[in-house]
């Protein structure tokens, strides 16, 4: 079949199914604006459908997959797309979900044999694909159709390669985007992973880990719909920028209502006080700019406290808090009763071991409180005196049974470390407070470092139990940054194991906190209950920009996994000497250079430090160039020219990207994961700008250096 047959083909099939999702849509009829609340519920569903209806009509399908059931007589073609849609009145399905079993045969299927099988609900299913088509629908209108395979015909995977590579040749503006139409064979095996087990994802920059993760969610909500729920699914993310980031992806894929937060305020939450944490611009700064960048990250505080012997030290202390919370000493109520201290003790041994100490406290206390008017009524009573003499006495003895919130135990126990206090010193509005936020009642709160805040929730959970329901599922995005105890805390909030867990150790930026092997977080489970896979190719930079940051990569040393890229040509990587460092001229020229070309929709400068940014920010307003400047504490990426330290750029990717101080002071020999995490920002341009010598970690490169201009 030639390509205007295929188009023509294709084109008349489009008209008959927005047709028919038209028709559907007309048959939804008007909003019920009454009072009955089946009604009510009802036409919310109706309504709902309507949405996704609209949405299919402008976008109905992105792939076609002809397919022999083995058994059945004719090649059945199946139209995929976002959701599914079935055939009024029929049994037939005129759009397949996505997430649908089937559908996995157009994502795993690369041409070859063409005798496949899929895993469906009901038992493998075998048979032969005789058509794999990729198809562009924009606003309705059919702009390509690629065929990938076709049977007895030529084509092989370059064909998908190509609809593939046109997708990532796009420009991005300030929002992760979704991928149904292009998910590459091992990001689907990740998806489609059965939902209890722990799957880990190690992947190279722009691998689409983050993407695959958030799929993987929109799968299980499908594949899994009578037992996992949105409201009990949780992604945690670095920060709030980049949650604002992949915000859209979701909404997308249809799924709505997960909750999304950063492991901070999560754990703040869960804690319920009123506590102060460091303020994060701060403790960024300390590590990547202050005395302790570089140096000493073994010994920093956070990988003790981020250890399970911690929280194996703490569950020592609740166990002897739960040894001695009973004194050695009787209660009586009044001179002619008494309850033995062993009598109490054996009322704690009856409780649940299980249950939160701080609860059984309560519990007790309560049971000696219904024995003592069990007691006092025996004897007629009625004397005003009695009762207020026994209760002042149950509340004196009430009084010597340790009561603790986690943040008393924390400090009780002397691992509240002066060090945040002093980090904050006296400047009461520079932490991050939980429940004071907005209050105006942060004056005397303790404040507490990132890293105190596994072990507070754990002894939250232990003294006070679980503030959340338990999670159905949860997505930890960057979890290289995290330590083994926030893991453990997390995992206790769930009662069967279903996690995605990604990250990349060569970006582990945040080494003073987190792990340098996978291994740390595996063995919190049983082997079993987990899955590991890594991802090698990138598909957000160019062929240039990634052999780049694979050379960035060379100088981390052994057990380096470099990237591979898609067969994506770009222009090549620009190494330049300035004047000056940071040289506000060069940067303003190349900016505006970059901004002249409309396929840039997003421009990066990424300096080494705040105070850097800050300057270059300054200067290029005072040019007359729009550009937003980015702080920790931002909630939001704008797009269009952002100026921002390159430890905060993580997770974020631009049309253009520039290292404005590669020069040898700025990224010295061990920054190799912050210079590498700045490049791999980058989709289609990455320029480094230095003044007097090149920062070791590209000496090597033999990319054009020369004078940038002014
Ligand atoms: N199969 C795919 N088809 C099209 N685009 C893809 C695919 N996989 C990933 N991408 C694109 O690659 C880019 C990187 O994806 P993503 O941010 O999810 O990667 P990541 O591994 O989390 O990156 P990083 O670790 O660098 O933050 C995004 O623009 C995403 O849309």
């Amino acid at each position: 079949m030639s390509e205007d047959q295929r188009f023509r083909e294709e084109t008349v099939k489009l008209k008959h199914t927005k047709e028919a999702i038209r028709d559907q849509i007309a048959g939804i009829g008007p909003r019920y604006t009454g009072n009955d609340y089946t009604e009510q519920t009802l036409d919310a569903i109706r309504q709902e459908r309507k949405i996704r209806l609209a949405a299919s009509e402008k976008e109905p399908y992105f792939g076609r997959l002809d397919f022999r059931e083995e058994g059945k007589g004719e090649p059945l073609p199946l139209y995929i797309g976002k959701s599914g849609v079935g055939e009024e009145n029929g049994h037939r399905l005129l759009v397949v979900d996505w997430r649908a079993p089937v559908s996995s045969l157009f994502y795993a299927f690369s041409g070859g044999d063409p005798e496949v099988a899929y895993d469906s609900p009901e038992g493998p299913v075998s048979g032969t694909v005789h058509l794999k088509r990729n198809l562009l629908v924009r606003e309705g209108d059919l702009q390509r159709v690629v065929d990938s395979y076709a049977e007895g015909g030529e084509q092989g995977g370059a064909a998908g390669d190509e609809f593939l590579l046109h997708k990532l040749g796009e420009s991005k503006d300030n929002k992760l985007r979704d991928i149904v139409s292009t998910i590459q064979q091992e990001q689907d095996a990740i998806i489609r992973t059965e939902k209890n087990k722990a799957v880990f994802i190690q992947g190279v920059a722009g691998s689409g880990k983050t993407t695959v993760a958030l799929h993987r969610l929109a799968y299980l909500l499908y594949r899994y719909q009578d037992r996992v729920r949105a409201d009990r699914m949780m992604i945690l993310a670095p920060s709030k920028m980049f949650l604002n980031y992949i915000s859209g992806v979701l909404p997308e894929l249809g799924v709505g209502d997960i909750g999304q937060q950063t492991f901070e305020d999560w754990a703040l939450e869960q804690i319920g006080e009123d506590l102060r944490l460091r303020d994060p611009a701060e403790e960024l700064a300390r590590w990547f700019e202050g005395d302790a960048a570089g140096g000493r990250r073994e010994d920093a505080p956070a990988k003790r406290k981020g250890s399970l012997d911690f929280l194996a030290d703490i569950d020592e202390a609740i166990a002897e808090l739960a040894r001695t919370l009973v004194p050695d000493e009787p209660f009586s109520p009044d001179d002619r009763r008494m309850l033995t201290a062993e009598q109490v003790r054996a009322w704690f041994a009856e409780e649940n071991p299980l249950d939160p100490l701080m609860k059984k406290r309560e519990r007790v206390l309560n049971r000696i409180k219904r024995w003592m008017e069990i007691e006092l009524g025996k004897t007629k009573w009625n004397d005003a005196e009695v009762r207020k003499k026994a209760n002042a006495r149950w509340k004196a003895y009430a009084g010597k049974l340790p009561q603790h919130t986690a943040s008393s135990f924390y400090k009780a126990g002397g691992w509240h470390s002066d060090d945040a206090e002093a980090a904050a010193g006296g400047k009461s509005g520079s932490g991050v407070s939980s429940k004071a936020k907005g209050k105006g009642k942060s004056k005397a709160s303790a404040v507490f470092a990132r890293e105190d805040l596994a072990a507070l929730v754990h002894i939250h959970l232990k003294l006070l139990g679980p503030t959340s329901p338990a999670y159905d599922h949860i997505v930890i995005d960057e979890a290289q940054d995290y330590s083994p105890a926030q893991l453990q805390v997390l995992r206790q909030h769930q009662r069967i194991t279903s996690m995605t867990v990604l990250g990349d150790l060569q970006q582990g930026i945040h080494d003073y906190a987190g792990i340098t092997d996978w291994d740390e977080l595996k063995r919190l489970f049983p082997s079993a209950e987990t899955s590991y896979y890594e991802l090698d190719r990138s598909y957000r930079s160019t062929l240039e920009i990634i052999e780049f940051a694979n050379r960035i990569l060379k100088g981390m040393g052994g057990g380096v996994k470099p990237a591979r890229p898609v067969f994506r040509s770009g222009q090549p990587v620009e190494v330049r000497r300035t004047a000056q460092s940071p040289d506000c001229g060069a940067i303003a020229a190349v900016v505006e250079e970059w901004q002249a070309e409309p396929e840039l929709q997003s421009i990066a400068v990424l300096g080494r430090t705040a105070a850097a940014c800050a300057r270059i920010h300054a200067e290029l307003t005072a040019r007359g160039i729009r550009a937003s400047l980015l702080e920790a504490k931002h909630q939001n990426y704008e797009g269009g020219v952002t100026v921002a330290p390159v430890y905060l750029s993580k997770g974020l990717e631009f049309d253009a990207v520039l290292i404005p101080d590669a020069g040898a002071t700025d990224y010295k020999a061990d920054d190799a994961k912050l210079l590498y995490v700045g490049c791999t920002r980058a989709l289609h341009r990455l320029k480094l700008l230095f003044a007097d010598a090149p920062t070791p970690l590209i000496a090597d490169s033999d990319h054009e250096t020369g004078e940038a201009g002014r």
